[in-house]
């Protein structure tokens, strides 16, 4: 029992993309009383995002992109996020974001931070999400971005004023919750707090 929790059994209801498991286990109650439950967990991570800011300017990158759970939830088809990938096996996440930043937004990143590991989605994903903030120039801007095409992407790349980017999150163009999340840092970070 760990924590009052035995796995009984984990079986995997699909393997396509992404890994759907059924974990089965025994829970112990306050009261002492035992019961068995059923949890399915998509393992859909770990992931990396990262946040590009320009100081002198008061810019950041952000990209917009095709997002089919956004389509079929009756939002989108496109959302405005920062850019993110999903760190390979054996990456670290810094590299994960440097790699997606010139990838998809053809950017250089610098003075790259670490704010923040949170689960976006606890209740269903395993996934675990590594947020980073970062500096970058015009004169960093040397590819053109767009991800990759041979996987389907067309990535559109965004530079605005991180108050117009606060706008979209208060006028709900922006409704990705990472993007939201480093906005807000950046903002703090600007403030100077
Ligand atoms: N064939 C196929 N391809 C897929 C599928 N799902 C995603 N892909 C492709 O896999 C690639 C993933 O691109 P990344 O840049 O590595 O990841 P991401 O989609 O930006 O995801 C990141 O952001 C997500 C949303 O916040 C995160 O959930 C994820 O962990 C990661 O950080 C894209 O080319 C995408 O089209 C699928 O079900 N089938
Ligand atoms: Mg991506």
């Amino acid at each position: 029992m760990d924590g009052g929790i035995r796995i009984r059994s984990r079986e995997t209801l699909s393997e396509n993309w992404f890994r759907l498991e059924k974990v089965t286990f025994d829970q112990r109650r306050a009261d002492g009383s035992q019961q068995t439950l059923e949890r399915e967990v998509y393992h859909n991570g770990p992931g990396a995002t990262v946040l590009p800011l320009d100081p002198e300017r008061g810019t950041v990158l952000l990209v917009r992109q095709l997002r089919i759970p956004a389509l079929v939830n009756g939002d989108g088809p496109m959302l405005v996020e920062a850019c993110a990938g999903m760190v390979e096996e054996g990456d670290d996440p810094a590299q994960t974001v440097r790699q997606e930043a010139e990838q998809e937004m053809g950017c250089r990143l610098h003075a790259l931070r670490k704010v923040l590991e949170l689960y976006p989605s606890p209740g269903a994903s395993a996934e675990k999400l590594h947020l980073f903030l970062a500096r970058y120039t015009p004169a960093d801007r040397t590819g053109h971005g767009g991800g990759l095409a041979g996987e389907g992407e067309q990535i559109e790349v965004l530079e605005m004023p991180l108050s117009q980017a606060w706008a979209m999150v208060e006028s709900g163009e922006i409704i990705d919750a990472k993007t939201v999340i480093l906005l807000q840092h950046a903002r703090l970070a600007q403030a100077g707090l």
